[in-house]
């Protein structure tokens, strides 16, 4: 399970309110798209459910629990940009949260042990069409392949919830479009919710299970830091999309891949 409850939140840096009593249930294997004026506070949403930062009122449970305020294993995250360790091979990369689950202090495994999380992280990078590139560094990537390797890095520590923030924002739109289709089957095949950041609608349509729209209701000048934003709109795609299985309306092209006959 990985259902969010998302209850009376609210955020405040200062005087200023960024988020206002915003409340929302995310089901269980749920993708939601995150959209709203620049500055609306998505990208602060995004650091309370990840952990990195509290909230000043309200509660956020993963699967009716508090959520521990820091990030934790449970909750995978990439950015637009500097989501990988630049001095890290791919395989590094991919191998270092493992790593340091498994031995917090020289964050190294050794024997049989590391061998099981580098066979891990093989397939994992594998998933994500990085196969070949294992002893490459960041540097020697395209942006492409450094969200993909992005992906990996968050994807083997097989979270519950994984949080995007505009993470193709940065790419060309042919790469962007063949990112989409990998990035909808590894939500078909990984059993964790989604909530991604985007500016881009198109990319919120074709991915997402739901929209949820960020905005200051009140934005004059005067009133912008005495309310902060909320959910405005709450759109569920149709036809529906659902983890895992295909469409039954229609032939989904970034549907689950075994419905592809790949
Ligand atoms: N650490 C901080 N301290 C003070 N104010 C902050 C902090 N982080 C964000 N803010 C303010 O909170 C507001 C929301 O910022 P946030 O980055 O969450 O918006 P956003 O909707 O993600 O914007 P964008 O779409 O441009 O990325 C902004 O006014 C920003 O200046």
């Amino acid at each position: 399970m990985s259902a969010l409850s998302i209850r009376n939140l609210w955020k405040e840096y200062g005087d200023q309110i960024v988020l206002e009593n915003v409340s929302i249930e995310i089901e269980s294997r749920a993708f939601v798209a995150l959209v709203g004026p620049s500055g609306c506070g998505k990208s602060t949403f995004l650091r309370l459910l990840l952990g990195q930062e509290g909230q000043t009122r309200g509660e956020i449970l993963l699967d009716g629990v508090p959520l521990p305020r820091e990030p934790g294993p449970d909750r995978g995250v990439v950015f637009q940009r500097y989501s990988v360790f630049p001095h890290l091979t791919v395989l590094g990369n991919v191998m270092f949260g493992k790593e340091l689950q498994g031995s917090r202090r020289a964050a190294r495994l050794f024997g049989a042990a590391r061998h099981t999380v580098e066979e891990e992280a093989r397939a994992m990078i594998a998933a994500v069409g990085l196969s070949g590139s294992e002893a490459k560094y960041p540097a020697q990537l395209s942006g492409g392949m450094q969200q993909r390797l992005a992906l990996a890095q968050a994807l083997i520590m097989r979270p519950k919830v994984l949080l995007l923030d505009e993470p193709f924002g940065a790419l060309d739109p042919g790469i962007r479009t063949e990112i989409h289709v990998l990035m909808k089957k590894l939500w078909h095949e990984a059993p964790m919710t989604v909530v991604m950041v985007t500016h881009d609608m198109r990319e919120a349509f074709t991915l997402a299970t739901r929209v949820v729209a960020f905005e200051r209701p009140r934005d004059r000048p005067e009133e912008r830091l005495r309310y902060g934003a909320t959910i405005t709109r709450d759109i569920t795609i149709w036809p529906p999309r659902q983890a895992g299985q295909a469409s039954i309306f229609r032939p989904d092209r970034d549907g689950p891949v075994a419905s592809q006959g790949q």
